[in-house]
């Protein structure tokens, strides 16, 4: 479905990632790891068609992404969630929502506002507060149900985790592992080595801009010496 080879990618003259390649195959997640810098994030952004510096082949159901504008992008069925999370804080929570379903969703998706809220309750009773309101945690729910809104067949994930209280990292897992139930295809960069490995079928982890180890999640919980060399656990 997404197939990444020979990524160069970076800002200006300096390039993060030096010839990485990864794929995700339908209905399957990805997860990558690695340590802070190492490009995970950059590699994200170039997939999102928002990088000046990339070369290399980014492939989405054999289509070339290269060149096109990240609306494009995300038209052909790729919903990103960055790190930022990029809510509008001057909108309110229904205001966001119903922006992205008006851009992005689809008459026939599967996902839509109502279904979205029953997914995150929560985010149901903010429905009238502004963006800046929320909670982190509520900021993460609002941005990954924009996401869904457009009924996307990949949802990549910037570091769905950072900075939230466990229970909030317990309620995301419960909804990505419920997404995974049905089918949907994910690419998760993560620094939380057990939230990841509880969701990914695959793993591939990430030093100096390539990919330096590639396995199962069961794999890499039992290679400690990998984990000490590129994830620091
Ligand atoms: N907008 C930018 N302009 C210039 N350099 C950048 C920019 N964003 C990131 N970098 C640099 O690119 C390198 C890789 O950053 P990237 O965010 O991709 O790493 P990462 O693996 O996602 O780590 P993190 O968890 O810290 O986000 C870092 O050295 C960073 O300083």
């Amino acid at each position: 479905m997404l197939e990444i080879e020979d990524l160069h990618a970076g800002y200006g003259e300096t390039w993060v990632t030096h010839g990485l390649s990864l794929s995700v195959a339908p209905g399957r997640v990805l997860a990558v790891l690695g340590r802070n810098g190492v490009g995970k994030s950059t590699t994200l952004k170039a997939i999102m068609g928002l990088l000046g510096s990339v070369r290399g082949t980014i492939r989405f159901d054999g289509r070339p992404l290269l060149g096109l504008p990240p609306y494009r992008i995300a038209t052909l069925g790729i919903a990103y969630v960055p790190e930022t999370r990029d809510i509008f804080p001057s909108l309110t929570v229904r205001e966001n929502l119903e922006l992205a379903a008006r851009r992005f969703g689809r008459p026939d998706g599967a996902w839509t506002l109502e279904r979205v809220l029953d997914l995150f309750p929560r985010l149901r009773e903010r429905l009238d507060n502004g963006g800046t309101q929320l909670s982190g945690g509520e900021q993460q729910m609002l941005a990954i149900a924009r996401a869904l809104l457009m009924n996307p067949r990949l949802l990549i994930l910037d570091e769905p985790t950072e900075g939230l209280a466990p229970i909030v990292v317990q309620s995301i897992h419960a909804v990505l592992d419920g997404l995974r139930g049905e089918g949907l295809s994910m690419l998760l960069v993560e620094q939380n080595f057990g939230f990841a490995t509880s969701l990914a079928d695959e793993v591939r982890v990430m030093g100096r801009g390539t990919v330096v180890w590639a396995g199962s999640p069961a794999d890499i919980r039992a290679d400690t010496a990998v984990q000490a060399q590129w994830l620091g656990v």
